[in-house]
């Protein structure tokens, strides 16, 4: 798979300590939005949590950063917001260099990481009142107006009054996202943003990421859920144990593993024999569907096969490779949805 160019060549060592390199106040708009070379963090007791990680995050993608818990997910978007320092490598986001230009950058980004820090006893208004007064450019006069957008925008208007301690998860997740949207972004980076939703709420966070998007904001979101990442993400990369597997667009990494061939029958025992007969390989029976890995044949003999043999044939055909199949083929393991 070909992986995406970075804008920029970035061979400078934007870690070098100097001390005289100036950061931009004004942030430059890029065609990549976040970008990492050779990005490594081992923590104080040895553990390496990110290993020279090069992310490159397109401008207006839905990127989704997946990977099984403690693949070093949290740990590169706390770099990324320039929470904690890497150990060694450089990352840029908004074309700054990070933990750098923090202050320059910052205001562009609307984070969501490890849930919203919310008062329950105030209201989710008066709560988002409280985020906006808390931000020194944020203009007074026209603070209501941009907490009543804001609510808007996530759906809360109806419940905009009641306290925050009687909101669902899911509500108070729209909350955090209503809080990182009351100044427009060009960047939001979202931590695990449906953990611990309902299906529901699930539901309600990918459509509302869906439409942020659509606006041209890109979106950086970390998931351990594949199909979460299949259903909202343009692009994507997948980690696993600190280093990166693969990046690019959804659509192409998935394309990169081979699809499963699938026969819908009544009669699954006789279909799987004959299967393996015409070649297919890793055949695996779940009650009425029998699949395998498509062998190197013509399929119409193979179909033609399962109905000489008087395997009653309901469906036939070959099922897009997934996220998971690509995953599973490129680190030969199964990935630990339980999470
Ligand atoms: N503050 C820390 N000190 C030491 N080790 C840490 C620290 N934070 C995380 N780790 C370790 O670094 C590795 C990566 O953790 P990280 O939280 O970045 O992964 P993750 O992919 O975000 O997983 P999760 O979804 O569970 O948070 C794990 O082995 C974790 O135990």
């Amino acid at each position: 798979m070909e992986e995406l160019s970075a804008a920029e060549s970035d061979s400078a060592d934007d870690t070098g300590g100097t001390g005289t390199v100036s950061v931009e106040e004004t942030v430059p708009v890029e065609e990549t939005v976040i970008a990492t070379r050779a990005l490594t963090k081992r923590y104080r007791g040895g553990q390496l949590a990110v290993d020279g990680l090069d992310l490159t995050v397109p401008a207006g993608s839905v990127f989704g950063f997946l990977g099984p818990n403690g693949s070093g997910k949290t740990t590169t978007i706390r770099m990324l917001m320039g929470l904690i320092e890497p150990t060694s490598g450089t990352a840029r986001v908004l074309g700054q260099p990070m933990p750098r230009a923090t202050r320059a950058v910052l205001p562009h980004v609307g984070a969501l990481i490890e849930g919203p820090a919310l008062y329950g006893f105030l209201s989710g208004r008066d709560n988002l009142i409280r985020y906006d007064s808390a931000d020194p450019t944020a203009d007074p006069r026209t603070r209501r107006t941009r907490v009543a957008a804001s609510l808007d925008r996530v759906g809360l208007t109806a419940v905009a009054g009641k306290k925050a301690k009687a909101y669902s998860l899911g509500m108070k997740q729209r909350l955090g996202l209503a809080a990182a949207l009351l100044q427009p972004r060009r960047l939001l980076v979202l931590d695990e943003p449906t953990n611990g939703l309902d299906p529901q709420g699930m539901r309600e966070i990918r459509s509302l990421v869906r439409e942020l998007a659509s606006d041209g904001t890109t979106v950086f979101l970390s998931s351990h859920l594949l199909d979460e990442i299949e259903q909202v993400c343009t692009h994507a990369a997948v980690m696993a144990q600190g280093r990166l597997i693969t990046q690019g667009p959804v659509a192409d990494l998935a394309a990169g593993a081979r699809g499963r061939l699938v026969v819908t029958t009544p009669d699954p025992a006789d279909a799987a024999r004959v299967l393996k007969e015409q070649g297919v390989a890793d055949v695996v029976v779940a009650e009425e569907r029998v699949t395998g890995e498509p062998p190197d044949r013509e399929l119409a003999e193979v179909n033609a096969a399962l109905v000489a043999a008087g395997v009653r044939v309901r469906g036939f055909g070959v099922e897009r490779a997934s996220l998971e199949d690509a995953f599973v083929a490129l680190t030969g393991e199964g990935f630990d949805v339980a999470g």
